[in-house]
Parts: C-alpha cells; sequence; structure tokens
C-alpha cells in the first residue's frame, strides 16, 4: 500500500473475535480506520477502539456482505480472518457446506467485492489459512478441505490483480489461544499433546498471528504476492 497508515481504511472480517480481533487492533493502534465485520459484534471479544468500527454481518449473505464492501469510501486492506469448524461428528445436512461457505465461499466473494476499491490503491488481501490447509483431518474434513482451498485461492488472485499491484498472500496459523480453541485448551490431555508437538511448546498467541499479518499490509512486503506464512511455532516442521 503507497498511503499513510493514518489515512488507511482495513476490513477485517471475523473482527470481532480471536485473530481477527487482534489483527483489527494491530492496525486501529497504528492510525488506521478499521471496519470488523462478524457474529458477535456485541460480544465480549469484540474489540474495543476509537478507531474499530464492529458490525454485525454473516459473510454467508452475499447480498449483504457486497453492499457493505461497495459502500466503504475507501478500503487499502480485505483481511479474511472469519472462520468456523466443526468436528464430524456435529455434520447435519448442512454443516459441511456451512463450513466450506463460511471459510471459503465468502473469502472469494469477500475478495471479489472488494477489488475495485483495492485496485485504484494498490492494496492487498491477507487470507487467514490453517495447518489444516497442508493435512487431511478424519475429525475435521471440512475445515481441512476449505483451508486447503485457501492457500489455492490466494495463490490464484495473487495473479488475477497483481498487474495492477494488488498483492494476495495468507498467514497459516497453528495452535492460537482464541475462543475456537477454548474447548482443546481446556482438556489437559488434548492440549499436551499439541504442546508437545509443536516446537515452541506453547499456544500461539492472535496478536503474534496479527503481527504477521500487519507486516504482509506493509509496505516491507511489497514484493511478497501469494505467500503463506505459517505462523505455527514449528508445528508444520515436525
Ligand atoms: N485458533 C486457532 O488455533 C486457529 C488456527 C488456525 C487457523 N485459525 C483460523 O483463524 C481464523 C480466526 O479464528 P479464531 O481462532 O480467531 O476464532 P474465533 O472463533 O475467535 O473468531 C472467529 C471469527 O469469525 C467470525 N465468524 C464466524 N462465522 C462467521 C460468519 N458466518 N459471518 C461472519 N463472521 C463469522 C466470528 O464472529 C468471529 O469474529 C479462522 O479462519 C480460523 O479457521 C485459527
Amino acid at each position: 500500500m503507497n498511503n499513510s497508515q493514518e489515512q488507511r481504511t482495513i476490513l477485517v472480517t471475523g473482527g470481532t473475535s480471536g485473530i481477527g480481533a487482534s489483527t483489527a487492533l494491530h492496525f486501529a493502534e497504528a492510525g488506521a480506520s478499521v471496519l470488523a465485520l462478524g457474529l458477535d459484534a456485541q460480544g465480549r471479544h469484540a474489540p474495543r477502539h476509537p478507531r474499530i468500527r464492529c458490525i454485525e454481518l454473516d459473510v454467508c449473505d452475499s447480498g449483504q456482505l457486497q453492499q457493505t464492501i461497495a459502500a466503504l469510501p475507501r478500503l487499502d486492506a480485505l483481511i479474511n480472518a472469519a472462520g468456523i469448524s466443526r468436528h464430524a461428528q456435529e455434520y447435519g445436512p448442512e454443516a459441511f457446506l456451512q463450513v466450506l461457505h463460511t471459510n471459503l465461499t465468502a473469502v472469494m466473494r469477500a475478495s471479489m467485492a472488494a477489488a475495485p476499491q483495492l485496485l485504484q490503491r494498490s492494496g492487498c488481501i491477507v487470507n487467514v489459512a490453517s495447518m489444516y490447509s497442508y493435512f487431511g483431518s478424519k475429525d475435521r474434513p471440512a475445515y481441512s478441505a476449505s483451508k486447503g482451498g485457501i492457500l489455492q485461492l490466494t495463490r490464484s488472485l495473487a495473479q488475477t490483480w497483481a498487474h495492477e499491484g494488488v498483492r494476495v498472500n495468507a498467514v497459516a496459523p497453528g495452535w492460537i489461544a482464541t475462543p475456537l480453541s477454548e474447548g482443546l485448551m481446556a482438556d489437559p490431555a488434548a492440549s499436551a499433546t499439541i504442546l508437545s508437538r509443536t516446537p515452541l511448546q506453547r499456544w500461539g498467541q492472535a496478536a503474534e498471528v496479527a503481527a504477521v499479518i500487519g507486516f504482509l499490509c506493509s509496505p516491507a512486503a511489497s514484493f511478497v504476492n501469494g505467500a503463506v506464512i505459517p505462523v505455527d511455532g514449528g508445528y508444520l516442521t515436525v
């Protein structure tokens, strides 16, 4: 992005909790205006900062998503952080598709809606993938499929608008302490297994993912395009 931090407007889907909320705070504290979209805009995890506006919006509602993005007076960066996970045992007829729509289809829709604005400013997109982008999971097949899809979508979109200087990258978080992982953190056996497989032997913090997202949107990353940066304490190296 070529503009000074003070003028920037950042849209964060899933910006009302966890990694998205930390990302919203990261940009707001650097002086940007942030619009945070989520299902829980008034929830206890929603970021509180004068430069952050939280809006209740379901990213699967494509009409509302497109309308909201199109109405923005300017947009410098889109961060696609909204995501859900479902255990295979929870699958009803619609659950698999719900995960795919939330984690993957909505990313494409938000990116398409944001493109006209991003093209004007050589803006950027950062998608939140996962270590599950790299392997399958019998327990979470929809999650794994959606996050695998994010990698190829990121690489495809990195080519689509590159001629106008729009960069598209992703981060692949490992085990991060957020409301999404509260259940696992509270389970001593599961938590011990996770930590034993993570070389840094601790849970990551949402702010540590936000910092890498911030880097990918900064001039320091001006030649980084189509990259996926693991933020996982070394989990993928084992
Ligand atoms: N926490 C981890 O260990 C971890 C690891 C790898 C990847 N991730 C990914 O990071 C992203 C953020 O997860 P988190 O851990 O911060 O979880 P979280 O539950 O704290 O936050 C998820 C956010 O997504 C929003 N969201 C969910 N469904 C939505 C919908 N239909 N419309 C609008 N917003 C919706 C929620 O409102 C919330 O703001 C997700 O994409 C997740 O898959 C998390």
